[in-house]
């Protein structure tokens, strides 16, 4: 048995090196590509794959890794590899550059995308966002292009979509489960935190609203290929490339400036292949941080994405070389890429619940508060309890809605309130502490299948508890 399971393990890890090999290779096709030749790939049970140093040391601001535009995947990436099926796109700057040129590289070609992406008028594609546009096009190019034409084409990008994380990987996303109608995750959302549940409403609308924009030409594709628009098992089947597809992108999406969507910030982003190797950290101004670096020549595309060495210098054999990928909390972190850290200084809890329930029928204090912008968004971090928390709870407590005043208006410090609101609030910390025990003792009874995700969920009560213990200590 132990042997079998090592022979699987082999075979994982050595195709695994077959498919980083494969995009190096694919990555060295440009001259502008570099990588520091002392690090490498390496594969872990808690974060997947990851980059090491191998060898000597990287030191500050030393490019580690620099990938040009031409391998990025994003909004003008996209909108060009789309018009060289497709003609009629003209976006100076961006799409291929002349007809002749597209006709010579395409003649006499069978390839289904001209007929696919000959549907795709130019209002509608600069109509979508950078998601819309990524998960539809990712969707043409990794899953339905080997269906029409049996594999005949191959994406450009395949040795690209060829490392990203399978299914089974990113399962640990909540908004999966919840959009998922047989996710044997689902009952883990009743025992999420707040927090968490707030996120994945959230993400789960961004990712219907963007499903329902993008389905119209999934079903024109259907009816080109199958003529069956509305075939239920092949749009439920697709809906679940597309789940996974969104939270592939999602997780491994990083800021760069796509000035052609410059009124949406939600399509601020690139795909950016290696880079999206780098695992996080909660320590920011560290350790790797990113440059986009322009070139003067196609002021309109962005420029090559590079990543340099932070302030800390990698100099042990083995060690992982990380990049911060902003401030996230754990809710954060489990909903937006679905893992957690054991410990993350980024953690707080939101407490809008349970502050909110004292008001229960306390209309003029509700009104007080909204009137003033203190209503809601009550937090408490590791070092502090919010200033919103201790205005609010000033209030409910003193009903003292003149000094109140004068405490916003900066007449009167909160040292003033705290001995009046240090009982009612120790109370309060003492209720969340045994909440979230139970929860905890909840989580401990669940079954041993679902264990990955319940560790992330409990991994975020236990930074609730050190973080009501600190402040109950500091009182
Ligand atoms: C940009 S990718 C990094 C490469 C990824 N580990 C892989 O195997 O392809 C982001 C994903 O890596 C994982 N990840 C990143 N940092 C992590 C960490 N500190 N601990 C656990 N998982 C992490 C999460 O699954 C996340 O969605």
């Amino acid at each position: 048995m132990k042997k079998s399971m090592r022979l699987f393990q082999r075979k994982k890890k050595m195709t695994m090196k077959a498919k980083v090999d494969s995009l190096l290779k694919w990555l060295r096709t440009s001259e502008q590509f570099y990588l520091a030749t002392n690090i490498s790939i390496h594969e872990s049970d808690t974060s997947g794959r990851g980059v090491v140093l191998i060898d000597e040391k990287l030191t500050t601001n030393e490019v580690v890794i620099s990938i040009p535009p031409s391998h990025q995947l994003n909004f003008y990436t996209i909108l060009y590899h789309i018009s060289m099926f497709n003609t009629k796109l003209d976006i100076h700057g961006i799409t291929a550059a002349s007809e002749e040129n597209i006709m010579e590289r395409n003649i006499g070609s069978q390839d289904p995308r001209f007929q696919a992406y000959g549907l795709l008028k130019q209002e509608f594609l600069l109509g979508l966002s950078s998601f819309q546009l990524l998960t539809l096009y990712i969707l043409a190019e990794w899953i339905l292009l080997p269906q029409w034409s049996s594999s005949e084409f191959v994406s450009y990008w395949k040795p690209f979509f060829d490392i990203w994380p399978a299914k089974e990987e990113l399962g640990s996303v909540p908004a999966i489960w919840n959009l998922t109608g047989d996710s044997k995750y689902k009952e883990l959302l009743h025992l999420s935190s707040l927090a968490s549940k707030k996120h994945c409403s959230r993400i789960s609308a961004l990712v219907k609203s963007d499903w329902s924009v993008i389905l119209p030409i999934l079903k024109d594709w259907n009816t080109m290929f199958n003529g069956d628009a509305n075939n239920e098992l092949f749009l439920e089947k697709l809906y679940r490339e597309f789940l996974h597809i969104y939270f592939v992108v999602n997780s491994r999406c990083l800021y760069a400036d796509i000035s052609l969507k410059k009124d949406d910030i939600d399509s601020q982003f690139t795909m950016v292949p290696y880079v999206d190797f780098l695992n996080h950290t909660d320590e920011v101004d560290v350790h790797c941080y990113p440059k986009l670096v322009k070139s003067s020549i196609n002021a309109n595309n962005l420029g090559r994405f590079e990543i340099r060495c932070g302030k800390f210098c990698y100099a042990n054999k083995g060690e992982e070389i990380l990049l911060n990928y902003g401030a996230h909390s754990n809710d954060l972190l489990l909903n937006e890429y679905g893992f957690t850290l054991p410990q993350n200084c980024w953690n707080c809890i939101d407490i809008s619940d349970e502050i909110t329930k004292l008001m229960d029928g306390q209309d003029t204090i509700v009104s007080f508060l909204k009137s003033n912008g203190y209503w809601g968004d009550y937090t408490i971090s590791f070092n502090e309890i919010s200033y919103r928390v201790l205005v609010a709870l000033s209030l409910v407590i003193t009903s003292d809605f003149k000094r109140v005043e004068k405490l916003l208006l900066g007449y009167i410090s909160e040292d003033f309130f705290l001995p009046k609101i240090r009982p009612a609030l120790q109370r309060l910390l003492l209720l969340l502490l045994d909440t979230y025990h139970e929860k905890l003792r909840l989580l401990r009874i669940l079954p041993l299948s679902l264990s990955t995700c319940t560790e992330n969920i409990a991994n975020i009560y236990f930074g609730y508890i050190e973080i009501i213990e600190n402040n109950l200590e500091n009182m």
